[in-house]
């Protein structure tokens, strides 16, 4: 049995710099990763099986489409692999929530099939094919801190942040990604600026945040609780939305946050930088 952590993706910040003729946009982002998130479990087994666990499976059972079992299929195409697998997702991150859940579940399965019938993780062909299933599973993939360029699947990894304490909190609205990039305003805002990365996240943007909030309004208030926190390094939605982080000085001043966000009855997860 093969259990393959599926870290919470954030995007420290996020620069949409134009819209692309292929309907995506081109972006800068710099990826980073929680210490938690999903799980994939996989074993061989006599016929392929899928089972969702979790707090968040419930999001997720309906759909007999999902991105594990779409990566697992593209995986034993590209590699000719005929053996079945069982495979088991344990769900604890929300869904379409802009910390890559399903990119991250998708990669983490890719991860687990690579180990279990001997493909080295940096072969580009593997690369490609997680780029083939959405533009944030090389990032995910990957694992690793790093710059993202083009779709966000051009990667130069930068060099690892602090493993700063991370509160993530989501006020428990879906934003769909397409919905997001839909609403941008088409004003490109400039580069990711130079440094370490930590400077980089805090003198950058997140682009997508007035186009979600636009969506889910829910955000301004999580941002705008998470932003008073004394001991706050910086507070920023992820991705499209609606899941917001905030980085800490130490842990005491997560767990004061943390309490003023469950007075409010909304998701959190105490974690770190990875
Ligand atoms: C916004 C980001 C930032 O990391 O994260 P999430 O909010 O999804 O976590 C990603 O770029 C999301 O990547 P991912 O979730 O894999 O996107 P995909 O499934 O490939 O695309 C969903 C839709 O989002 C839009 N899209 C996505 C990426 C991109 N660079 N430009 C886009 O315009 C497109 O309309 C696309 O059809
Ligand atoms: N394993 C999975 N986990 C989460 N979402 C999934 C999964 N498989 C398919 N999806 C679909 O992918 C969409 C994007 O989900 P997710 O990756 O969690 O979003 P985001 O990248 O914004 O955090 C959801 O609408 C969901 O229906």
């Amino acid at each position: 049995m093969i259990r393959e952590p599926a870290p919470a993706k954030l995007n420290l910040a996020l620069h949409v710099r134009a819209r692309r003729p292929d309907g995506y946009h081109d972006l800068e982002t710099l990826f980073a990763f929680c210490r938690d998130g999903d799980l994939i479990e996989l074993a061989p087994a006599e016929a392929n099986r899928f089972a969702i666990a979790g707090p968040f499976a419930a999001a997720l059972e309906e759909s007999t489409d999902n991105l594990v079992t779409r990566a697992a299929q593209a995986f034993a195409t590209a590699f000719g692999v005929t053996r079945p697998h069982a495979i088991t997702l344990t769900k604890n991150l929300p869904v379409a929530s802009g910390i890559g859940g399903g990119s991250a579940d998708a990669a983490a399965t890719l991860r687990a099939l690579a180990r279990l019938h001997g493909v080295p993780l940096d072969r580009p062909d593997l690369h490609a094919l997680a780029a083939e299933l959405g533009a944030d599973v090389p990032a995910c993939l990957l694992g690793r801190t790093a710059i993202g360029r083009g779709r966000g699947d051009a990667l130069r990894p930068v060099p690892g942040l602090p493993s700063l304490p991370v509160l993530l909190v989501n006020p428990g609205v879906p934003v769909s990604t397409a919905a997001v990039f839909a609403r941008w305003d088409g004003a490109d805002r400039g580069p990711l600026g130079g440094g370490d990365p930590l400077s980089v996240a805090r003198a950058g943007r997140n682009d997508l945040e007035p186009a979600a909030r636009a969506l889910a309004p829910e955000i301004d208030e999580v941002l705008a609780l998470l932003s008073a926190q004394p001991g706050v390094l910086l507070a920023r939605m992820s991705g499209s939305g609606a899941t917001c982080f905030a980085l800490f000085e130490d842990e005491r001043a997560r767990a004061v946050a943390r309490d003023a966000v469950a007075e409010r009855g909304w998701w959190r997860l105490e974690t770190a930088l990875a």
